[in-house]
């Protein structure tokens, strides 16, 4: 049995001592926010940078992008074009930049696919909810929008 005081810490806290009492207290690295409880879930990061890959379809939100005036392509095979671009990324057929600058409908495919740090709030809910349960590095399932299907890469 493990004792708990030994247990890693979850990620995004750090451990710091107290100068003036010298006990122990917790550190949110992202927020700077600190606690003297012991945290139990990964730091919430308040802020993450993500780039994504969006194939729209045409009952997309905005059914036209830099690549296409009108999109036309179906809800299924604008799910099955987007399968086929993650399983070049995880293959190391290709890079997610290359696919996101070559083949995104979003405008961010000019950055590679970056959309920059953003907070809670800013963009669709369920792009959100996705976006802030990726550990960095880690590449998303595809999720659905109001804007088309996307996989997302969280950056930092
Ligand atoms: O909403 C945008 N672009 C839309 C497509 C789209 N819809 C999204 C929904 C969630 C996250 C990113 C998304 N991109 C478009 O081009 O029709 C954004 C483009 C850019 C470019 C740079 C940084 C942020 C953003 S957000």
């Amino acid at each position: 049995m493990s004792n708990q005081e030994d247990a890693p810490l979850p990620e995004g806290w750090e451990m710091r001592t107290s100068r003036s009492t010298g006990m122990t207290y917790f550190l949110n690295i992202y927020t700077k926010k600190s606690q003297w409880e012991r945290p139990e879930a990964p730091a919430d990061p308040g802020e993450v940078r993500c780039s994504h890959i969006l194939v729209k379809h045409a009952e997309s939100r905005r059914p036209s992008s830099w690549r296409e005036e009108t999109i036309t392509r179906t809800k299924e095979e604008a799910m099955d074009l987007l399968k086929s671009y993650r399983k070049q990324i995880v293959t190391n057929e290709s890079t997610f930049v290359d696919i996101a600058t070559k083949y995104s409908d979003c405008s961010s495919a000019k950055r590679g696919g970056d959309l920059g740090m953003f907070g809670r709030g800013q963009m669709q809910q369920p792009f959100e909810e996705e976006a802030f349960k990726l550990k960095v590095g880690q590449l998303s399932k595809p999720i659905e929008t109001e804007s088309g299907y996307h996989i997302i890469l969280r950056t930092m």
